[in-house]
């Protein structure tokens, strides 16, 4: 793309209330507006269940994409001024399989303990699903989603230290019932693939969708620091 066709005024949409996700952009250099989805993601599940896992989560994200692409043509996002006329809606949805099964969020300590106790000492795979929406002069102009999935390999660790974990509620709202960057890291032995897309949201693979809508991601760094 010649430096004449570049556009510096682009506004970046995080279309996600997940306060890992963004920091891992605004770490990488970004400064998104945050609007939220509303998505009903039980509703969704059910009418995919079935699915490959890829897709299943991979459509998650682009429900959400609708969503908030919805509320910002719609002049229902304040916050994301701008984005309507020269915009980006990057959204995402993580799950964890395992065991044979897709597994979201725990919200409760014993569902934690018990997710922990079956997949100490395992593989599992986190998979997040991602969209990304270009939108010019009112419209929704493309759109890019895939998804990607890195390989965790949990530790055996002991019933003591599951409990213990599940006590400090960090799991509990968490796709997986781990972090990686957190407390969760003491019972992680070592992954393979994209650490960003474990956290939430994988950086390379928004840069790829990135370029499928036209947009440089060099373009959309800050100049702050
Ligand atoms: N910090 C951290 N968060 C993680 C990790 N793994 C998963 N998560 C978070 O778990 C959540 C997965 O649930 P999702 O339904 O994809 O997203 P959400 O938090 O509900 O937020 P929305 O994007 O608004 O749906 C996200 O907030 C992820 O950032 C990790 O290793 N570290």
């Amino acid at each position: 793309m010649s430096p004449a066709h570049r556009s510096t005024a682009t506004t970046v949409v995080l279309g996600s209330a997940s306060p890992a996700r963004l920091r891992v952009l605004r770490d990488a250099g970004l400064r998104p507006a945050v609007v939220v989805s509303d998505v009903d993601e039980d509703a969704l599940l059910d009418e995919l269940a079935g699915a490959p896992p890829a897709q299943i989560v991979t459509r998650l994200a682009e429900a959400k994409a609708d969503a908030v692409v919805a509320a910002v043509l719609g002049d229902r996002a304040p916050q994301a001024a701008g984005a309507a006329t020269d915009g980006v809606v990057v959204t995402c949805d993580s799950m964890l399989l395992t065991g044979g099964s897709l597994a979201g969020k725990p919200h409760t300590a014993a569902a934690a303990a018990e997710r922990w106790r079956r997949m100490r000492g395992t593989t599992g795979h986190l998979i997040t699903g991602h969209c990304v929406r270009r939108l010019r002069d009112g419209e929704a102009v493309a759109s890019a989603s895939h998804s990607q999935s890195t390989a965790i390999f949990f530790s055996d660790v002991s019933d003591e230290l599951i409990e213990r974990y599940a006590a400090t509620g960090e799991p509990l709202e968490v796709a997986g019932a781990f972090t990686l960057d957190g407390i969760g890291g003491w019972l992680i032995d070592g992954i393979d693939g994209d650490p960003s897309s474990v956290i939430g949201i994988s950086l390379p693979l928004v840069r790829r969708l990135l370029t499928q809508v036209g947009v440089d991601v060099a373009d959309l760094w800050s100049a702050e620091r």
